[in-house]
Formats: structure tokens, C-alpha cells, sequence
């Protein structure tokens, strides 16, 4: 709602009216006095979010106007709250001095505050990033840029798309990875996107035009003239975000040093499905982090060192120099465990620089932060120079472009107190010496204490009170306090001030004086203080680079130390990454059921695929036996080696690989519009089209969410079109029997099985992988266990035994084994004689009408096959 006519209120409520109407969006906290207020809908709005009592000011034609009120010092926590729940709220604030006010006190918006945007640190997830990201879809182009402002981190990333729905894929599985909290996009791409994060802010824009000349540090500048010569699109959308950024904050973001494109050609990517179905950051039952990937990896000692770990999980790399890189450092520090043990000590004192650094760039870091950000930069330095002094190559690599911040160090430690506040009274903060005026002001007042205590110690003399005392309080300054007994035997040039139930309070001209003069150098010393450090906050501005970089290298490290002691404590070893697409793997464990098994040891498994004869390997095996958890400790296996950590395993030689597919039952989009199986069939398709030789597919009972003959074929056809086309390495577990004896006719098919043993007790599991297949399911024994009624249970072995005794003696007819067009010889006549033979063959009086009908099927594929060919030929 505009307010157009302002008059009937009072200047008060016009001045507050004219801001909301410039921003109609947002929630606007209006400061007066000690707090903020909102009025009209926005308190009734804020009063039910933050359930904060409604009250009313004043009145509009005989209406009374809502309002609500959050004390100004602690807003940060109301704020929290609002943009947690999507809100965007402009912050007007007084920008004069009320005394000085002529008239009503001059207040404007200072800041917007967004869920993207919001910056307390104690506020955000110490291990998450917050980002804020806007996209853009042109002419099959895609671009997202990705900004975390508390940190000052920038990604861009830019894809060509022939097929839109590829984009669309594409732009979802970014959103998915990053998880920003606010999205600034294009009205026309927001309608084909599906978020399945409903938490996430989106801010509409109609137009990515610039409205404001941008001012930017000199590093981001260069970067954006690289970025835009590769990657214009990503260029002009990363310029609309920080524009955005300029103008809801206000401030200058020189924080922001450079905007990394992100090259997915260069990573090892995993997908949405992948990440969820290999529980990288949550598991999938409950959503708990506890239990996930992350959370078994995560041994950092460092805010930046979990978050970057975060990243690291998202774009594992491909490159085997730069993952031996890194598994060099944590070789190294696995062989030293003195070493190791002394860099997480001296990581734990470290304090969150990258989220420092915005409070640096806009100038709201407190004199605590700044001893905080000395004392961290001291520790990198002591870092530095363990490393230096190891005189390992790794560790000078390393170090060797270490910034070096001693000046900033010093700098700080001259100028502050170790114990300097959070907030900026008049308590003394800056250490002696740094000013001369500040010295005698604070010289003057200690001098001035010292003459209290002696007034004191002389009126008590003089006077015979014992228990006269020298007193301070806002309101009335200083003041003598004798008690009511003691009234009488005050001296003459003593003047009354106050009289309380049990005392008499006085003042002497003396007093007075003396007051005045402590008082103003208590006043002078505060504004003198102040400005010091205002001049200590800018002079840091020029450090942030410095900071930045630092920030990084301290957040490596701690990775590096935190893969060294989870090597240490599970007993994982150093993969080998090697380019002979062969994966070996020796005793390996799932990292997450093995960290979680507190009674069961884990059994350990080796895998051997590679790109020939052993190319997929197809797992049968009972229900529970494992096949899920093998598959997926293979994967995991894998990832852990490419983002540079030690695996579980006691041996292991990794390929590079580009992607890993996943096909894992489960995750079915039923509030997206889609069923089980047509989610299955989505996720079958993107592996046809998008896996390489390189790849490494998972595929966990494809197939069963649809009828056993449709099921079974397709899972057949994949087999066989994966062995043929695709040649990715595969681990496909399977209950459809049928599938077994595809082993004999498919190169690079083997049959591996989850060994079990039956006793007189039922099945036991015996978690071992081993060559060959089980034709049983055990399906009974399982449901059994798992605690279902006994009579069912009976009911079932009996219907099972009955299905068992009418099953006709007979080999399947199968249908003819895929074949890859060009390998075929063509000869017309001879095709259609085995047609003709194999319609002969059919027996149908003992088969059933839809066996009959399967086959006559197939063999129309075969006639229209051959047709087309002729016709080609033609
Ligand atoms: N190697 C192992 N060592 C110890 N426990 C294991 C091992 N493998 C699997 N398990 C445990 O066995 C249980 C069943 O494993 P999983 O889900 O992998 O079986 P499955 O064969 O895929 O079953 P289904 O066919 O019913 O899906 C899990 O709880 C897992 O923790």
C-alpha cells in the first residue's frame, strides 16, 4: 500500500511513512530512540514471527496504529529470525545526533537486510556458506553466479546447452550443490525451474541492467575482465549481483577479491542424485548430518577448514597431479604424528578470518576482533614457520607464497590492549603511548580517581564518619554519602544534593570541580579513542588481501590435518591414482556404516573393474546381505580419493574418473508430480546420455518399480547397452535371476555375489563378496526376521513352495542379444531364414500367452530391423 496522503499523520509517522513507500518490500525497522519499531502491517507481521507483543501509537481516522518494537542492540537476533523465514527488512536509522536535530531527526536506510545478505556471524552456521546467487538463461546459455558475502567467496559458472531440459537439469543441480538463500532470477526461468528448497528467497528481476557505477578493489577487477573475455554472460550476471549487493548494503565490498569460474570439466561431478543417494551431506532416512559422508570427514579444527571441506566434497577434482598434490601434504603429515599433532594445536586457536574479513570491509569489526585477528594471524605465523623448519618440500612448497602480515601484527599489538571490548565505551582500549593527548587525558583521569580516594580518606578524617563514602551515578555525578546517623556531623561547606530513606547524599565546590574535569576527559578520551581506532580499522583495509589469502591457506591445512587423523584413527591408506582405468580395491570398508558400527565388525570387500573383461559386474545375493552398502563404500571410495584423502581400504588404485551415476531406489519425487518409476526412469535416462568410459554408474534393482517382464528387460537392455555403448565401469545388484546367465554372452559381464550361510536357525549373513551368483532371495527368511506375524510367514513359504512345484522344467526362450548396428554383416536372405527358424521353434501349447506374445514381439523388432536396413541399402 502507497501512502499517498500524508498530512493527516504527524511528522514523526510521515517521515516513517515516506521510507516504507520507497521500499514496500521489505519490513522496515524504524529506529526511535533505544529501539526499532514497525507500524501498520509490517507490526502485525513481525509480531506473529517474532512473537513480540502488538501495541498501538497514536491514531489514523479514529483508527489506532499497530506497532511493535525490537531494543536496537540486539535487533541482530530479531533479524536472524525475520530473513531465516525469507523476509527482506530495511534498517532506517538516525544519521544525526538527536541533540543536534533540528526539528524531527533526520533517519534514513542504511542497510537491507536479505536472506542472502544477512552477515552476523553468530547468526549463520559456522560450517555452511550462506550464498546469494542470480542466474541467467539466454540463447542455450546458462550462467550462475554463486556470492557468499560473509566471506567474500565468488564462484561463476557457465554451460552451453543444445537441449533446454539439460539446462534446466543443469541450473537444478547447481542450486542443489550451493544452496543459496536467495535467488535473483528472471520471471520466464523461475517458471521452468522446480526448487525443491522452499526456504530459499527469490527476488524477481525483470531486467539484469545495472542501475548503480560499481566500486570494486583492483584484484576483482582484473578477474572480471578475465572472466568476461571466457565467459561473458557469467561476467554481466556476476555485475548484476554485486550491483544488487551495493544497494541493499550500502557499504563497499572490498572483501570481495576475485570471482573463481568454476570448470566442471575439471572435477569429478556428482550429480544431485549421486550426492543424496551416497549420503555425502545428510543420510537419506532421517536428513541427519550425523551419519553422513561430511560428517565422518569432518575432524577440522577451523570454521573455514569445514566449510571449505564442504566444497572440496561438491567438486572433487579429476586432475591426478593436483590430487596427489594434495594427498603428498597428508602423506606427510600422516608420517609425522608429532607434527600433526602439533599444527591441530595450533589450529585451535585460530578464529574465523574469512567472516572477519567482511566486518573489515565495511568497517564494523570491534577492537575484541581486531586482538582476535592478531592473534590468528600470530599463530599462522608460528605455522609458517613450522613448516618452514620441517624443511619438507611439501612444507616449503606450501608455505613459500605464505603472505606476510607482521606489519599488520604489529600495528594491532601497539595500538590495542589485550583485553579490548566488544563495544566502544569510554573504558580505555588503546595502549599508552600511541597518543600523546590520549596519555594526559587518561593521566588526568587516573590522577583524578587517585584525588578521590585521597577526598575521601581526608572528609573521613576530618569529619570523624567512618563510613563516608566518594559515590559516582549517571544523574547526579559525584557526590558525598554519609548515612542518616551520621547527617548531623557534616561540616558547614558540605551542600546537600539528596536525601534517600537511610542516607544524605552532598557535594563541595571542590568536588564539583574536580567532577567536571573527569568527567571531560572521560568524554574527550572516548571521541580521542574513537578516531584511533577508526584509523587502526582503515589502515587494516589495506591488509585484506593478505587476510583473505591467509584465510585460505590456514583452511587447506586444516584439511590436510584433519584427513591425517581420520587416516590415523580408522586405518585408511593412501590411494594410488592411476590412468589405466583399472580400479582395485583391497579390503575395502564403507566409510560411514564402518564409523557408525558400534557392535558389528565391518567386513571388509575387495572390487576389480576395468575396462575389458571385467567391465560391470551384475551382484545377486539375499535381501540385507550387503549388496546396497558394497556398492556404495565403492563409490564412496572413490570420491575420498579424488578429493584427496586416504581410503578405507588396505589397499587401493583409483582411475580418474569424470562422473559417478547413481541409480538407487528410494528417492522418489511423489510431491514433484512423479512417480517412483518414472523418477527411476529419469535417472536411467541421464546415465544413458551423459555417462563416458570414464564414468562410474551404481545401479541398485533398476527395474523394479514396474511389472517383472518390463522390469527385467529394461535392466537387460541397460546391461547390454552400457557394455557396448557406454563402457563405463558398473556395479549393478540385481534380484532379477534371469540376469545371471547374461554373464556367458556379454563381454565384460561378471557375476559377483554377498556370500550367506543357512543353518538350522535360518540365513545368516556373511557380508563377503566373492565371484559367482545367488539364485536365491530369501526374501521370506528376511521379512521373517525384520518380525512379521509367524502366520504369515507360514502362509508364505507355503504359497512360495506351491509356486516353486508348478514351475515348468524348461530354459527360457531368450530374446537375441543386442548388437551394435555397425558391427553387424549384413545379409538380408540369412536374417529372415533365422527369423523364420525361431517362429518355428516357438512351443505354444506349453507356454503361456504372454511368453508367446514376448517372443513374437522380439521377433517383430527383428523384421522391422531388417526392413530398415533394405531400406537404407536401397
Ligand atoms: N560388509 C559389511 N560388514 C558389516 N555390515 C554390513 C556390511 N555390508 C552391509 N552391512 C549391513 O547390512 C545391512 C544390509 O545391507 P544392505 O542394505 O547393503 O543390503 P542389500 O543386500 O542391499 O539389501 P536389499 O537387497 O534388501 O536392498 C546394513 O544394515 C549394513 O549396515
Amino acid at each position: 500500500m502507497v501512502h499517498k496522503d500524508y498530512t493527516k499523520y504527524t511528522p514523526m509517522m510521515q517521515q516513517y511513512l515516506k521510507t516504507k513507500d520507497a521500499y514496500p518490500d521489505c519490513l522496515l525497522f524504524f529506529r526511535l530512540g533505544d529501539f526499532f519499531e514497525l507500524f501498520f502491517e509490517d507490526a502485525k507481521i513481525a509480531s506473529r514471527e517474532l512473537d513480540i507483543t502488538l501495541t498501538k501509537r497514536g491514531k489514523t481516522e479514529d483508527t489506532n496504529i499497530p506497532m511493535c518494537g525490537v531494543p536496537y542492540h540486539v535487533a541482530d537476533q530479531y533479524l536472524a529470525k525475520l530473513v531465516a523465514k525469507g523476509y527482506r527488512v530495511a534498517i532506517c536509522d538516525q544519521v544525526e545526533d538527536p541533540k543536534e536535530a533540528q526539528g524531527i531527526v533526520k533517519r534514513e536506510v542504511i542497510r537491507v537486510v536479505t536472506p542472502g545478505t544477512f552477515t552476523n556471524e553468530a547468526y549463520l552456521k559456522k560450517d555452511e556458506n550462506r550464498y546469494i546467487c542470480a542466474i541467467q538463461f539466454i540463447e542455450s546459455s546458462a550462467a550462475l553466479v554463486f556470492l557468499d558475502y560473509s566471506t567474500g567467496e565468488f564462484f561463476s559458472l557457465e554451460n552451453f546447452f543444445q537441449d533446454e531440459d539439460q539446462a534446466i537439469l543443469w541450473i537444478q543441480d547447481q542450486i542443489a550443490t550451493y544452496d543459496p538463500k536467495e535467488i535473483l532470477i528472471h520471471p520466464d526461468l523461475l517458471e521452468r525451474l522446480e526448487f525443491m528448497n522452499e526456504k530459499i528467497s527469490i527476488q524477481v528481476v525483470d531486467d539484469f541492467m545495472v542501475q548503480k557505477k560499481l566500486s570494486i578493489t583492483k584484484e576483482l577487477e582484473e578477474s572480471f575482465f578475465k572472466l568476461n573475455m571466457r565467459h561473458p554472460l557469467s561476467y554481466s550476471t556476476a555485475i548484476f549481483l554485486l550491483n544488487y549487493i551495493s544497494l541493499t548494503q550500502k557499504t563497499n565490498m572490498d572483501h570481495i577479491l576475485e570471482i573463481i569460474p568454476v570448470d566442471s570439466g575439471e572435477e569429478l561431478i556428482l550429480d544431485e542424485t549421486a550426492k543424496k543417494n551416497l549420503e555425502l551431506f545428510e543420510t537419506l532416512g532421517r536428513g541427519d548430518q550425523e551419519g553422513s559422508l561430511y560428517h565422518v570427514l569432518n575432524k577440522n579444527q577451523t570454521s573455514m577448514g569445514a566449510r571449505l571441506l564442504r566444497y572440496w566434497i561438491n567438486h572433487p577434482l579429476r586432475d591426478p597431479n593436483k590430487i596427489n598434490q594434495r594427498l603428498d601434504f597428508v602423506e606427510l603429515l600422516f608420517n609425522d604424528l608429532i607434527f600433526l599433532d602439533q599444527i591441530k594445536t595450533s589450529l585451535k586457536d585460530v578464529y574465523d578470518l574469512k567472516r572477519l574479513s567482511v566486518k573489515i570491509a565495511t568497517g564494523s569489526i570491534s577492537p575484541r576482533d581486531l586482538i582476535c585477528l592478531k592473534n590468528t594471524l600470530l599463530t599462522s605465523k608460528d605455522l609458517e614457520e613450522k613448516l618452514l623448519a620441517s624443511q619438507k618440500p611439501e612444507c616449503l612448497k606450501f608455505v613459500s607464497n605464505f603472505p606476510d602480515l607482521s606489519d599488520l601484527i604489529n600495528l594491532i599489538e601497539n595500538t590495542l590492549i589485550e583485553d579490548a571490548p566488544v563495544l566502544i565505551t569510554d573504558t580505555i582500549f588503546i595502549k599508552q603511548g600511541v597518543d600523546e593527548q590520549l596519555d594526559q587525558l587518561i593521566d588526568a583521569r587516573t590522577h583524578g580517581k587517585k584525588w578521590l580516594i585521597d577526598l575521601e580518606k581526608k572528609e573521613k578524617e576530618k569529619t570523624g564518619i567512618k563510613n563516608l563514602r566518594i559515590k559516582y551515578n549517571k544523574i547526579l555525578g559525584y557526590f558525598i554519602e554519609v548515612t542518616k546517623s551520621n547527617a548531623d556531623a557534616v561540616p558547614d561547606y558540605y551542600l546537600r544534593k539528596q536525601t534517600l530513606v537511610g542516607s544524605e547524599r552532598f557535594f563541595t565546590i571542590e568536588l564539583k570541580e574536580m567532577e567536571s574535569q573527569i568527567l571531560g576527559s572521560k568524554d574527550e578520551s572516548l571521541s580521542l579513542q574513537s578516531s584511533i581506532f577508526l584509523n587502526l580499522k582503515n589502515k587494516t583495509k589495506d591488509y585484506l588481501s593478505r587476510i583473505q589469502y591467509t584465510a585460505q591457506k590456514i583452511a587447506e591445512l586444516d584439511i590436510y590435518s584433519s584427513f591425517a587423523s581420520l587416516a590415523h584413527s580408522y586405518g585408511y591408506v593412501r590411494p594410488l591414482i592411476q590412468e589405466d582405468q583399472v580400479l582395485e580395491i583391497k579390503e575395502g570398508r564403507h566409510p560411514m556404516v564402518e564409523a557408525n558400527q558400534a557392535f558389528e565388525l565391518f567386513v571388509p570387500n575387495d572390487t576389480y573393474l576395468n575396462q575389458n573383461d571385467e567391465m560391470i559386474a551384475l551382484i545377486t545375493g539375499p535381501n540385507m546381505a550387503g549388496k546396497s552398502t558394497y556398492m556404495r563404500q565403492v563409490a564412496l571410495i572413490c570420491i575420498l580419493a579424488h578429493i584427496g584423502s586416504f581410503v578405507p581400504a588396505s589397499q587401493a588404485k583409483i582411475p580418474p574418473i569424470d562422473r559417478i551415476f547413481t541409480r538407487i531406489g528410494a528417492s522418489d519425487n511423489l510431491s514433484g508430480g512423479e512417480s517412483t518409476f518414472m523418477v527411476e526412469m529419469k535417472e536411467v535416462a541421464t546415465i544413458t546420455k551423459e555417462a563416458t568410459s570414464q564414468s562410474l554408474v551404481i545401479l541398485d534393482e533398476v527395474g523394479r518399480g514396474t511389472g517383472t517382464f518390463d522390469g527385467l528387460s529394461i535392466a537387460w537392455a541397460l546391461i547390454e547397452y552400457i557394455a557396448k555403448e557406454i563402457k563405463a565401469k558398473t556395479l549393478f545388484a540385481t534380484h532379477y535371476l534371469e540376469l545371471i546367465p547374461l554373464a556367458d554372452r556379454i563381454p565384460g559381464l561378471v557375476n559377483l555375489t554377498v556370500l550367506t550361510e543357512e543353518n538350522e536357525h535360518g540365513i545368516s549373513f556373511l557380508r563377503k563378496i566373492s565371484h559367482g551368483y545367488s539364485n536365491q532371495s530369501f526374501g521370506i527368511d528376511v521379512a521373517q526376521l525384520a518380525g512379521i506375524d509367524p502366520r504369515l510367514i507360514q502362509r508364505a513359504k507355503e504359497i512360495f513352495l506351491k509356486l516353486k512345484a508348478d514351475e515348468k522344467e524348461k530354459t527360457p526362450s531368450l530374446p537375441p542379444l543386442y548388437e551394435k548396428k555397425e558391427d553387424k554383416v549384413f545379409d538380408k536372405e540369412e536374417d529372415y531364414t533365422n527369423i523364420l527358424k525361431k517362429l518355428a521353434r516357438i512351443d505354444l501349447l506349453s507356454q503361456t500367452p504372454l511368453e508367446t506374445l514376448t517372443q513374437v514381439q522380439n521377433l517383430q523388432i527383428e523384421v522391422k530391423e531388417v526392413l530398415n536396413d533394405t531400406s537404407t541399402d536401397k
